[in-house]
């Protein structure tokens, strides 16, 4: 690979004997890997794909999966590149916590974070920007989330909105990418020798609107996929000696990642908890991360949480399928319309003006004249809700997704109904005598065929 020559300089100085096998790795293949979502059921096909799994990820694996196949447009599996995946493992957040990832799209750590919040507690995961953050909607949909909000904010906004809110907040910083060179020779093309100083102004600036959201005792997680010191060490040295109450928290060090270098900051010997992941020494791209615990002691108060905002016409649509769809035991929503959308909210959310909200919660459904609609959304976010459902093979599964209608053997239950594929939700089809009326959103569909579906 072409690296840049001021690129090659900089590394020799900072690497000495290692930089030669550090160059090496930009020539090897790029690492693939994928992670498997707790919260769905794994298929046969997922069975057989799990033979690699990886040390540090009790749900990760290395291999590539296909965008097309059923447990990807189901979310039983999120593709993510294994170093990657240190950073949803270092955030690990306990139950019911409220977590932020602040730049988050297009979801990889996001689908991460939700693996381990296990539908419960309140993630909000944010993109600034406009065009990304439809992508990261999407795999929050796909991955079947009953807990996110999603913004479209820039953290001085969410500050504003959220101080001293969150137990955990993950800062996955826009940074100079040096870790992306191989899979993406493209992203060589922006750099510069100046540009990681360029990319710190901007995570120094993230940070000091994140740094105002944490609560007492709560975590910040910071990583870049970069190798510059300017963007790491010096990032958390620099954090450090701007706000003492922070403490660096070591991360383990195993399958070939290493001490962050105090000697690429300013010498703190603390730097060395943090963690660096060099593609010559680990199967993965490459990362760093730190994580820290807030030690600030001015407890914030505790704002007004959402509460259902619906008219009695609508609630009673809702009452009436949720009864007939078996959700009595509704998980913990505010239940609110925007316009002929209901939505659940997870119910820990704050109540926040101004804030660009692209999605609150999980779309429940459509309220039409005198019923309601089920949601997609609400499908793949079924697989542990009592929901009526009806199993379909594979081939009626291409067909659906192609948004044919299909026949059933014999009559089968009316109404509306979970259609689950190798035992993963897909979506709602609608009985009708023997037929199956085609709910799958028209925008996504696609003509598959056994070989552009394979795993
Ligand atoms: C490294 S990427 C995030 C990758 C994502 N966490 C994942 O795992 O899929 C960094 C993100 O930060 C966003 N970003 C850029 N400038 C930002 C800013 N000033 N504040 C917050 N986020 C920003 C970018 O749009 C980008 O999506």
């Amino acid at each position: 690979m072409n690296l840049p020559a001021e690129f090659i300089t900089k590394y020799q100085k900072l690497l000495g004997d290692t930089a030669p096998a550090f160059f090496a790795a930009f020539d090897e293949p790029v690492e693939k890997g994928f992670r498997v979502n707790p919260m769905k059921p794994v298929t046969p096909a997922m069975k057989a794909k799990m033979t690699m799994p990886i040390s540090y990820s009790p749900i990760g694996y290395y291999g590539k999966v296909n965008g097309n196949a059923l447990e990807h447009l189901a979310g039983a599996v999120y593709s993510q590149e294994p170093s990657a995946m240190t950073v949803g493992e270092v955030a690990k957040p306990a139950l019911n916590e409220r977590v932020l990832d602040l730049c988050a799209a297009p979801g990889g750590k996001t689908t991460h974070l939700l693996s381990y919040l296990q539908q419960t507690g309140l993630l909000v995961t944010n993109e600034i920007n406009p065009k990304r953050v439809t992508a990261l909607g999407d795999n929050v949909e796909r991955y079947g989330a009953r807990n996110t909000v999603i913004t479209n904010e820039t953290p001085a906004h969410l500050s504003k909105a959220l101080p001293g809110f969150f137990d955990r907040i993950l800062v996955d910083a826009p940074c100079s990418g040096e870790g992306m060179f191989r899979k993406d020779p493209d992203a060589m093309q922006y750099w510069t020798p100046a540009y990681p100083a360029e990319c710190a102004t901007r995570q120094r600036e993230i940070l000091m609107e994140t740094v105002k959201m944490l609560r007492p005792g709560g975590h910040l997680i910071y990583s870049t996929c970069t190798f510059a010191p300017e963007e790491d060490e010096q990032i958390i040295a620099w954090l450090l000696q701007t706000y003492p109450e922070f403490e660096l928290e070591p991360i383990e060090k195993v399958a070939g990642m290493v001490d962050a270098k105090p000697e690429w900051a300013d010498g703190n010997p603390e730097l060395a908890k943090a963690a660096r992941l060099f593609p010559h020494l680990m199967r993965g791209e490459g990362h760093f991360i730190a994580k820290l615990v807030y030690r600030g002691s001015v407890e914030p108060k505790e704002p007004r949480l959402v509460r259902d905002e619906l008219k009695p016409e609508q609630r009673q649509l809702w009452e009436r399928y949720a009864k007939q769809a078996n959700l009595t035991d509704l998980p913990a929503w505010a239940l609110q319309a925007h316009g002929d959308q209901l939505y659940g909210v997870p119910a820990m959310m704050p109540v926040t003006r101004h804030l660009k909200i692209f999605r609150a919660g999980i779309q429940l459904g459509t309220f039409k004249k005198n019923r309601f609609e089920p949601s997609y959304a609400l499908a793949l976010a079924s697989a542990d809700l009592a929901l009526p459902s009806l199993a379909i093979d594979h081939q009626q599964w291409e067909h659906y997704v192609h948004g044919e209608t299909f026949q059933l053997a014999t009559t089968g239950k009316s109404g509306f109904t979970v259609l689950t594929c190798a035992g993963l939700p897909v979506g709602f089809g609608k009985v009708v005598g023997r037929t199956v009326k085609n709910f799958f959103p028209k925008g996504l569909r696609f003509l598959a065929t056994d070989e552009n579906t394979q795993l």
